[in-house]
């Protein structure tokens, strides 16, 4: 079976250009990059020319980029850090919409005695800047915002939260993961008010297992892993040289190919969207009215049941995910989805399409064609569902 991948904000497909660069790093040039021999020190230069690329996709200097090993580790390096650099700061700032490797770590803390304020988000997945504003004060030791939303693509006004974080934080460090935002929009650190940047390969045609945590010059970190010095001193381990040669080749190629190629595949995404939303009745597009990821398309049908929807578009070749977690046999709507009120049933039946550059029309034709049928048949099947589709 030919599949439709359409969950390109779970992960990607590894681009065969990025695959060629990496594979010459397996086998032939191994070195390690720390050692004095040329054997070493090929590896070196190919990893300097990665972090060139890296820099270059995100408007900085090839001295702020940090390899990690993943998004989770560059968000969970950042606030560390902060709470090293001011212990005797105790609140740290983030929304309800983040993902768990932000959000997660910040429940942690707030049982650990920190303050912790999650900003609200509105129907539309919007943050209220009135609520960060007066959130701020001179004890918040960082404040951390996705710069855009993995289950919905909601983008958040990044400049104008680190306006006022800069305006009322004393210092504090503003952090953005902006894992899905990069490759997707263009970003610019040269004139940004980001401290600190995650970001992570395998959502922009890189492998799995490789990150980077952006550090704006100047700014004071302590480091998550210690040990020896790679990284200049910020992140110890030996390199992943062939993950961060394919990182560089994927940045490469996202600043060559973003315009156009976002392009066309915001012409898809809103092909799908608009087909999808004419032939199936009670459907709503979560964070419709916002600013979104050009790639994202989040749907919610009324009075289906989204595991369902996805199982059956399965069976078909069609990939994409729900926004439902599934929590100890009960099946809990997305917290995402709940912090922006959407109602129970349609937080239920939502399913988000995530589209690449490696779709096409035919892609969508297949899904015009066949996700209309399966929510009909759900809807027959369920007793809410008959009930609605006779009133
Ligand atoms: C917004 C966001 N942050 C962080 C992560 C975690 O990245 P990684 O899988 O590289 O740890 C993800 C991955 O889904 C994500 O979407």
């Amino acid at each position: 079976m030919n599949e439709i991948y359409m969950d390109n904000n779970a992960t990607t497909k590894v681009d065969e250009a990025v695959f060629k660069e990496m594979r010459p790093y397996f086998c032939e040039f191994y070195g390690n990059p720390s050692s004095m021999h040329f054997f070493g020190g090929q590896v070196q230069k190919k990893v300097d020319e990665a972090r060139n690329r890296v820099a270059s996709l995100l408007g900085a200097s090839p001295d702020e980029i940090v390899f990690t090993a993943c998004g989770t580790e560059s968000d969970n390096a950042a606030i560390r850090s902060a709470l090293e650099v001011f212990p005797e700061r105790r609140h740290v700032i983030t929304t309800r919409v983040e993902h768990p490797a932000v959000l997660t770590l910040c429940r942690n803390l707030s049982k650990r005695g920190y303050r912790v304020t999650e900003l609200n988000v509105d129907g539309e997945g919007r943050l209220d800047l009135d609520e960060l504003r007066r959130a701020v004060d001179e004890d918040t030791a960082i404040v951390s915002v996705m710069w855009a939303n993995n289950e919905t693509g909601v983008v958040f006004p990044i400049e104008e939260i680190g306006a006022i974080v800069k305006e009322k934080g004393k210092g504090a460090f503003f952090h953005t993961d902006a894992v899905q935002a990069v490759g997707k929009i263009p970003l610019n650190m040269a004139t940004s008010t980001v401290d600190m940047l995650s970001l992570s390969g395998h959502k922009l045609h890189a492998p799995k297992g490789i990150g980077v945590l952006y550090l704006r010059k100047g700014v004071p970190f302590r480091p998550f892993l210690v040990g020896g010095h790679q990284e200049k001193n910020r992140r110890a381990g030996t390199e992943n040289t062939v993950g961060i040669i394919a990182l560089g080749k994927a940045c490469e190629l996202a600043a060559r190919h973003m315009d156009d190629e976002n392009t066309r595949v915001k012409g898809m995404r809103d092909r799908l969207q608009r087909e999808l939303l004419s032939l199936i009745p009670h459907a709503r597009i979560n964070g419709g009215a916002a600013e979104r990821l050009p790639n994202t398309l989040s749907i919610a049908f009324e009075y289906v049941e989204g595991e369902a929807i996805l199982m059956l578009l399965s069976e078909k070749g069609i990939c994409a995910s729900s926004g439902s977690a599934c929590t100890s046999g009960s099946l809990e709507p997305s917290h995402v989805l709940r912090a922006m009120g959407v109602p129970f049933t349609c937080a239920h039946g939502s399913v988000r399409f995530s589209l690449s550059r490696f779709n096409t029309d035919q892609d969508v034709d297949a899904i015009i064609r066949e996700l209309p049928p399966v929510i009909q048949r759900l809807r027959e099947m369920s007793p809410f569902g008959r009930e609605f589709l006779n009133r």
